[in-house]
């Protein structure tokens, strides 16, 4: 069995509690899924490293503060992945996609109305519940 794949992923929250997502490549695995910013952690990079650079290259944004939400693991058919999600609350620029995916800002009660790859199901009831607490 081939190894897990570390990935940092960013739940990226703008000042009116939405949430940013944008559309895998239809090549990539799990293409045409919503997803949040994010990829592999690259060796001799600690996850928070990654997170940082993923959402500098894919995104436009500098992350200012941000914490660990949660770890999800997850075997796919093909794979097997380690989700390391973090929530970034405070970041500098102007989020925007830069490798031509869709994407869009939306409120958390909406997440559900989209379709993301099976592992992200968890992520989404951790956002809901850590939403509802604050509130
Ligand atoms: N970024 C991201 N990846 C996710 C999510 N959910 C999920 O299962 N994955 C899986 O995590 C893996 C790594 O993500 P990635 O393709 O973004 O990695 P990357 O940016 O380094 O891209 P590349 O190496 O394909 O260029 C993929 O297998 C992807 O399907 C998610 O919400 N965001
Ligand atoms: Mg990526």
């Amino acid at each position: 069995m081939s190894k897990t794949i570390h990935v940092a992923v960013g739940v990226i929250e703008d000042a009116h509690g939405r949430i940013f997502i944008s559309r895998r490549h239809q090549q990539q695995h799990q293409g045409g899924k919503w997803e949040f910013p994010g990829g592999k952690v690259e060796p001799g990079e600690s996850v928070h490293q990654a997170l940082c650079r993923e959402l500098q290259e894919e995104c436009n944004i500098t992350v200012q503060d941000c914490a660990p939400l949660t770890v999800i693991e997850h075997q796919y058919d093909d794979k097997r992945v380690r989700l390391d999600v973090w929530w970034v609350q405070r970041f500098t620029g102007e989020a925007k996609q830069l490798e031509g995916q869709e994407w869009r800002w939306v409120e958390k009660h909406q997440l559900d109305a989209f379709q993301f790859p099976d592992a992200n199901r968890a992520i989404i009831e951790r956002i809901l519940m850590t939403a509802q607490n604050y509130q």
